[in-house]
């Protein structure tokens, strides 16, 4: 459903516009204090602004004259932590929300099961919360949130308290249910608005700095922030036993604990300045090495960033004046296996 949001919120500095069409994920990123929450304060209800106003699929949330509560809103807010009712069982869990919409105790159950089925969750349904693990607890969250039906759905680093071993699974589950669906999520992991996300929303100091498709923004940033984010090195393809392929033939190894299987989509992120130039095939490292053709050269300070293509390197000034470097010169870039990540898509 279409969002609509114009809010002021004086004393948190907030003064933020903002649209999400029907089925768009965005990904809201910026620093520490900017506005994150209160955005999502704000559309989940929570926090009233002192003047704007909001519709969600036409049907207003809050204006000058109305004020429609928290649970009125066909808004879901999924946390950092799943914070699931202890007395309840999964399942009990689950089936609050359509519980509390009216549903029969039955048909509220049934509903619970479909969503734990959703996110691989089922097993677990006959479970407290206080024997779950963060991952399954969070998986139980996703469901209970689904549960609700809502139009849309606000996700606070939802992947942010969980072992970096347990993350990229959820991740992908959420990748599932978010496909279509209306959601805005925090995030500080340019990954997660990489993977999970159709744009991103730059908040600094309460205002908006950057919206647009998440690569765009990454390769042509505006902000401060942004910049800081930019220019990771990411390659999408499949994964193959030790990495993944890339669709041109590059083949980046990377070390995944659990290993990834094999034959999905995936992406390698790593960074600039995990990357070595090198005027030779480097030989005897067990290092990835790709052969490329330099675009752009920017020295800034003391470093220099060498780009070719998408990928980029960074190394000292004084290391690129003494390769030589120049635009449109072959060269390679190698990068060890332990500095790449990769995650399914
Ligand atoms: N309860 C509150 N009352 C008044 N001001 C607040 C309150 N909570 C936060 N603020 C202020 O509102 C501004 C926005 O904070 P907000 O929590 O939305 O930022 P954030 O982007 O979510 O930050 P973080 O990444 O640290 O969670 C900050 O200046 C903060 O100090």
């Amino acid at each position: 459903m279409t969002l609509e949001l114009a809010a002021r919120v004086p004393a948190r500095n907030f003064d933020v516009r903002f649209a999400l069409a029907p089925g768009e994920t965005v990904a809201v990123m910026g620093p520490n204090g900017a506005g994150k929450s209160t955005l999502l304060g704000v559309l989940s209800g929570l926090i009233k602004p002192d003047d704007g106003a909001a519709t969600l699929g036409g049907h207003v949330l809050f204006s000058s004259r109305e004020w429609v509560p928290p649970h009125a809103r066909g808004v879901a807010l999924l946390a950092q932590d799943a914070l699931l009712f202890p007395h309840l069982s999964v399942l009990e869990n689950v089936a609050f929300g359509p519980r509390c919409a009216g549903a029969s105790r039955a048909v509220a159950r049934d509903s619970a099961r479909r969503w734990l089925g959703e996110v691989e969750a089922l097993d677990l349904a006959d479970r407290r919360p206080v024997s779950l693990s963060g991952g399954q607890a969070q998986r139980v969250a996703v469901a209970r949130a689904l549960a609700t039906e809502p139009d849309l759905l606000l996700l606070d680093e939802p992947l942010s308290a969980l072992d970096i071993s347990v993350a990229p699974l959820l991740r992908r589950t959420l990748r599932r249910v978010l496909k279509g669906r209306s959601a805005v999520i925090v995030t500080h992991d340019i990954v997660d608005a990489l993977l999970l996300a159709d744009r991103v929303v730059v908040i600094d100091n309460g205002r908006i700095v950057e919206d647009g498709p998440t690569r765009t923004v990454l390769e042509e940033p505006r902000s401060s922030f942004a910049a800081g984010l930019a220019g990771l090195n990411l390659v999408t393809g499949q994964t193959v036993a030790d990495g993944l392929t890339a669709p041109d033939g590059v083949h980046l190894a990377a070390l995944t604990e659990p290993p990834l299987p094999e034959g999905e989509e995936a992406a390698a992120i790593f960074s600039p300045r995990a990357v070595a130039v090198h005027r030779d095939h480097p030989t005897g490292s067990p290092r990835n090495v790709l052969p490329v053709t330099i675009t752009d050269l920017e020295p800034h300070g003391g470093r220099t960033t060498v780009r070719a293509g998408h990928l980029s390197a960074e190394i000292t000034t004084a290391a690129a004046a003494e390769l030589d470097l120049l635009p449109g010169m072959e060269v390679f870039f190698s990068v060890k296996s332990t500095e790449v990540s990769l995650y399914l898509r």
